[in-house]
Order: C-alpha cells, then structure tokens, then sequence
C-alpha cells in the first residue's frame, strides 16, 4: 500500500471507531441514568451494585475499544474489540467480544491455517484516535508463517517500559495462549510453563474468558490467589482493564480475615507446618479434647437446682457415640452430646418429680412408676385429693408433665452455668486458635504464614466460621509455592474443583511448596485433572535465559528453558566486589542506569543497609523508577532491568535457593547485571564479566 492508501485506510477506520464510541457512549448514558433509578429505588443494593458493574464496564473498554478486524473469504468483515456492540437488538454486530467464538480466528489463524480468513487487520488506537494499521494477509502460500501472530504488535508490547503494573495482553495473545484461556475443561486445568511465558496474563485472559461463557460464575464468584500482595497489587489493573471487576484477589493469608501475618518461621517450620501430616494431628488434637471419664468411679456429678445428678462413664460414652455419628465438626457434634446428655437428665428429674404427687395443698401424697404411669392406688388418692389427671388419653401414660413442661426442663438443663460447666468439661467447645497453637505448643505472639492452612483446617474440623465464602471458580498462580496444607485449604474454597492452576516447578523457593503437579493434585482430585503448557517467554531477551543456562542445567537437569521471542544482543555481566563495598557499588550502578525501571534484587541480609545506601523504602513502591527487592517478593514481577546482588547468598539462603537465583534472574525484560562477592557461583561463572 502506497502511504496515501494507508490515509484512506485509517480515516475509513476512523470513522467506523468513532460510530462504536458514539454507540458506546450512548449506552453509558443510559446505564448511568438506571443506576440513578436503582439508587432512588430506596435499598436494593443488589440492583445498584449490578447497575455500577454496567458503568464501570463500560467505562473501562473506553482504552482500545476495538483493535482488530477479520477479512473472511465469503465477504464478511467482523471488527474485534473489548465488548459486542449493537445498533440495534437483533442487528448484526458492530463490535465482537474477543471472546466470542467468531473472534478466535483473530488469534489463531495462520497462512497454513487460514480459518477462512483474507485478511487480519490491527488497529492501533491512542484515546480515541486511530493511529496505525496493520494488515496480513492469509496466503495459502504459507508466508510469514512464523508461529507468531502478529510480531509487530507483539514484540511492540513486550519490549514497551515497564510501568510496575500488568497490562492486558487482548491484542497480541498467541496461539499457544489462546488456546488455553478457551480451554473446555470445567475441572482442574493446571498451565506449566518456564519464566515469562505468559502463565499470569493467561490464567486472568482465562477468567475473563470464563465470565463471558460461563455467566453463572459472576454469582457464584472467582477467587484469584497470588503469593503476596505486591504481586495482586502488580496485577490488580487487568481484570478491570478487561471490563471485570468482580472478581475477587488474595494471598493465601488473605483468605483468612481477623488474622494479622506477624512472624517469620525459623527456617525449616513453615514446612514442617505445610506438611499434610498436619491434618493427621490436628484432627488428632480436636478429638483428644474430648474426655470421658473411664471408671464407674469417676462419675461426673452435675448440679441442678441444689441436686446431684451423677453420669456413669456408659451414660457419656453413648453420648458421644450418638454426636459422633452425625459426622459434624466438633462444636455442632457438641451440641448433640448435649442434647443426649440433657435427656437422660431430664429423665432422671422427671421420674423423681412424678414418684412425688402433690395435692392442692402442696401436700405430697404418693408416688408413680418409673415410666411414668400412676398406680390405681395414686389415681383414687389424687381423686380423693380432687386431681384429675390424664383424661385425654386415659389409657396412656399419665405423666403429670405435659410435653410443654419436659421441653422447658431440658431448656433449664442446657442453660444452667452448673450444667454448662459439667458438660464443658468433657466436650469443650473449641476454637481454631486454642487448637492450632496449643498443638504447636507455641506461645501468643501473632501468626506465620504457614499457620494460616492450620487455622482454617481446624476451623474445618471444629466447624467455626462455616459461613467462608466458597467459589465457583478459583485460579491458583505461582502455584508451585503452595504447601499441601495451603492445598487443602483452597480446595475447601473451591467446592466443585473448577480451577486454573498456574506455575512453574523450576521456579518453587518454599521448601514445602510443590515439585509434582500430580503429588499436589492428586489427594484432591485423583487423575482428573489436565496440564496444558506454555513454551515461549515474551519476558526475558535470549541472552538473558542462555546465562541461566548452567544454573537450569545444575538443578532442574533435562528441564528445558522456554524459548525467548526475541534477542537484545545485549548480554547479561557480572562483576565482583567486596561486602564491604556491596552497598556503593550498587548504589553506583542503580545511579548510572538510565534505562527505564530497575529492580535491585538482593537477600534479605543486605536489604536494610541497601535501603540506606540508596534511600529506598522497603516494601517497594512497584511503580517506582528504582526498587529494592528480595528473591521472594519478586516472584511474578517483572521490570525493564534488574540488578542481582550477592547471588552466593540467595543461593545458600534457602534449600531452595537456585530456584530463587532463578526467578531472580528472569525478571528483566531488557538488561540484567550481577554483583558478587568474590569469586561467581559456578552457575555464573560463564556469565561476561566487567571489571571494575
Ligand atoms: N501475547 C503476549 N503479548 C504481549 N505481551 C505478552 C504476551 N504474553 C506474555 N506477555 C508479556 O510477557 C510478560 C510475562 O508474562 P507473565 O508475567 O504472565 O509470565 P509468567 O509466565 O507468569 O512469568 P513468571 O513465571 O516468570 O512470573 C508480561 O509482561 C506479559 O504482559
């Protein structure tokens, strides 16, 4: 095309753009005045909360509208973007949702391939102005044929300066990744893939997705875990930016409200803590509160309204048998315990009230049968004493005490503090922190992460807080970090085990996290779930990835790194100094650099005199120009450049400390240095060195 073609071109698609924002903003009035309508129709909160969901969808699909347009053979010309907008209802479409089926060609359709498509056309919007296009053309000739839709607009995207926020990928998505955001599964899909493959962006594309086919999860709700809440914070602009706000963002001790994460584990606990064996003995330390007594001799007395009533250990053991039975959580099964024990003595109390007949004078003047039955020698005496009892059913039993009566005797019984106590002491009511901390026998000074699965577990076993929200569908990234323990607390969110779990095994540092998608899954949800994997990182340049060759090769051998989308041929370095000079050497380098945002990524031991050095505040601020960061809070984030420092440290600082060099070094989306401390790690030593 000549560049007055190209005009033609985009004053044409200009002008069909501003038709959809016209049309969008047409409908943004007429959302705003029905939500006006729902907030003067006193109360109903749900109505207003459905009406602010309209504007704000509408408000976000304002940045890049429409970005797409298919040429197909038979004529039709279908245009792509954020929402399906109508003329009018019944007409065809304006606009299609890129998750329509029709709009999977936009991402999937190669020469080889075509999917009865001419033309694939990008439009590229700033505000609501078209700026440029791009067209390919669906040869059958195969040409251009690369694998990679539409490699200007990608490699566009991923070598862009970071801003410290996630964006969506809507329209440069690959094959590879569209394919798994449509994916069919309803159960456990599980996305495998190397640094910078996209998992993130693919598993939020995913849930995006699945609102749009899948409606009535916007009811049953979506739950989005992430490993810290830097990294929610990294991420929280993309479902919005995709017309999704509902959807819900946690870390696994967010999912646990009321308690504040205060502590470090020493190493080694937090996965002692993760280990499924917990589940074992904290069951074990629920049921253990329990305590009957065991000899004929040891008889509970209980005191009622200046009696003593006594229960045999065979009178408790029933008791417990019964509340055993129904299969509750401890302190509802308690309530049965209760209910069986208050009936024997209501029983008890009632054949001693009827072996006593009172006259109207108070008198007492004979007694009844144990069942309850008067003798005809108690009914001529009462009839002497001018007591008429039983006359409804004079052939039954003639109790003195109506129903009405027995279930306010056994009401006393419950709620008499002497009672209480006596029952109290052999099935206690419990709650999860009594029970958590006194089995790990620590003392009260705040939580760990790790305790946060315990909790919830015995809050599952005790049946306290039943009323957690459970999901329709929950999505688990950098999964490889969660324990078993975190597992089983996420499935007890997730009822019917719909779920897209993310990660990557190479990258887990939590020595209790996973390193078999099958060890983790299968107590859960046995051989039914899927892996689906992702091969090619848009993240990190290829002469980044070769210098993680040696360390990948060392640690995870036969694991192979993803294919970089593209090269810099700007290679990574390294350069050594002293522990002494660390901070100003660093602090040299982050003062030098001037290519877009930094990361500096360094062990926890040297953070606080880093912070110093370079007057840095830690947590970092993600959108920061430079930020200062450990292994673990990166994990997830990416930046322009990244700065490692003292790798030997991250190293040894964890069993799993390769694994956090790893993720450490793939974070960079352009350049990527090293500082260490006398001679390189072997894994690095191949890496081009600067001298100072
Ligand atoms: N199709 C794409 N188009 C544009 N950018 C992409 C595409 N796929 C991935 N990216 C970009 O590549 C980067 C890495 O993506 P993401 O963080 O989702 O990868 P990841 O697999 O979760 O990485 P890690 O496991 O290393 O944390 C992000 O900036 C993302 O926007």
């Amino acid at each position: 095309m000549t560049n007055s073609d190209v005009d033609r071109e985009i004053d044409i698609e200009q002008e069909y753009v501003a038709g959809l924002y016209a049309r969008v903003d047409a409908m943004r009035e007429e959302a705003a005045a029905r939500l006006v309508a729902a907030r003067r129709a006193d109360g109903d909160r749900e109505a207003v909360a459905v009406r602010q969901a309209e504007v704000a969808r509408l408000d976000a699909v304002e940045r890049g509208l429409c970005f797409g347009r298919l040429d197909l053979h038979d004529g039709w010309r279908v245009y792509i973007g954020r929402l399906s907008l109508f003329r009018d209802e019944g007409d065809e479409p304006l606009l299609v949702d890129w998750r329509a089926p029709v709009a999977q060609a936009f991402y999937t359709a190669t020469a080889t391939a075509p999917q009865g498509v001419r033309r694939r056309r990008r439009i590229t919007t700033r505000g609501r102005v078209v700026v440029a296009l791009n067209d390919e053309l669906l040869n059958p000739d195969g040409a251009g044929d690369d694998g990679l839709v539409g490699e200007a607009a990608l490699l566009a995207a991923v070598t862009a300066e970071r801003t410290g926020r996630m964006h969506d990928i809507v329209t440069t998505l690959q094959a590879e990744q569209d394919r798994i955001i449509r994916h069919e599964s309803s159960g456990v899909l599980v996305v495998q893939g190397g640094p910078g493959t996209g998992k993130t962006a693919v598993a939020l594309h995913r849930v995006a997705y699945l609102l749009y086919t899948r409606p009535h999860l916007r009811t049953r709700g979506v739950l989005v875990v992430g490993p810290s809440r830097i990294f929610l914070d990294y991420i929280g602009q993309v479902l919005p930016g995709l017309g999704e706000s509902s959807v819900v963002t946690a870390t696994i001790a967010d999912l646990w409200p009321g308690v504040e994460v205060s502590r470090v584990d020493p190493p080694g606990i937090a996965e002692l803590k993760g280990e499924v064996v917990m589940a074992e003995r904290l069951r074990a330390a629920v049921r253990s509160r329990v305590r009957l007594p065991v000899d004929p001799g040891d008889s509970v007395e209980v005191e009622f309204e200046q009696q003593v009533l006594r229960l045999d250990p065979r009178t408790c053991d029933r008791a417990v048998r019964q509340a055993r039975r129904t299969s509750l959580p401890h302190n509802q099964a308690r309530l049965v315990f209760q209910r069986e024990i208050v009936d024997v003595l209501a029983e008890r109390l009632i054949q001693a009230m009827e072996a006593v007949v009172f006259t109207d004078a108070g008198e007492a003047i004979d007694g009844g049968s144990p069942d309850g039955r008067l003798t005809e020698a108690d009914l001529r005496a009462l009839a002497a004493a001018g007591v008429v009892i039983g006359d409804d059913d004079p052939d039954g039993p003639r109790s003195l005490l109506d129903g009405i009566d027995r279930a306010g005797l056994r009401y006393s019984l419950l709620a008499d503090t002497g009672v209480q106590a006596a029952l109290d002491g052999l099935w206690p009511p419990l709650t999860p922190q009594r029970v958590v901390s006194d089995l790990l026998g620590e003392r009260d000074d705040g939580w760990s992460a790790a305790d946060v699965p315990l909790l919830d577990e015995a809050a599952a076993l005790i049946g306290h807080g039943t009323d957690r929200p459970a999901f329709g569908h929950v999505v688990v990234d950098e999964a490889q970090e969660l324990s078993e323990m975190a597992w089983r607390m996420l499935m007890r969110r997730c009822p019917t085990r719909s779920m897209t779990i993310v990660g990557d095994l190479a990258q887990t540092g939590n020595p209790a996290g996973a390193s078999s998608w099958d060890h983790v899954l299968r107590p859960h949800v046995r051989d039914r779930w899927q892996l689906a994997r992702l091969t090619v990182n848009y993240r990190t340049p290829a002469e980044i990835m070769a210098a993680t060759t040696d360390l990948l090769a060392t640690h995870h051998p036969g694991t192979p790194p993803p294919r970089s989308v593209r090269s810099t041929g700007e290679p990574p370095w390294r350069i050594g100094t002293t522990p002494a000079d660390l901070p100003t050497v660093i602090a040299d380098l982050a003062a030098a650099h001037t290519d877009g945002q930094l990361a500096i990524i360094a062990p926890s031991v040297h953070i606080e005199s880093l912070a110093t050095a370079l007057s840095l505040i830690t947590p970092p601020n993600l959108t920061d120009k430079v930020v200062l960061i450990t292994p673990d809070q990166a994990k997830g984030l990416e930046f322009d450049s990244v700065l490692i420092a003292d790798p030997a440290t991250i190293l040894g600082a964890a069993p799993l400390g390769h694994n956090d060099l790893y993720v450490a070094m793939t974070r960079a989306t352009r350049q990527l240095g090293i500082v260490h401390l006398g001679r390189p790690p072997a894994e690095l030593s191949a890496m081009r060195e600067l001298k100072p």
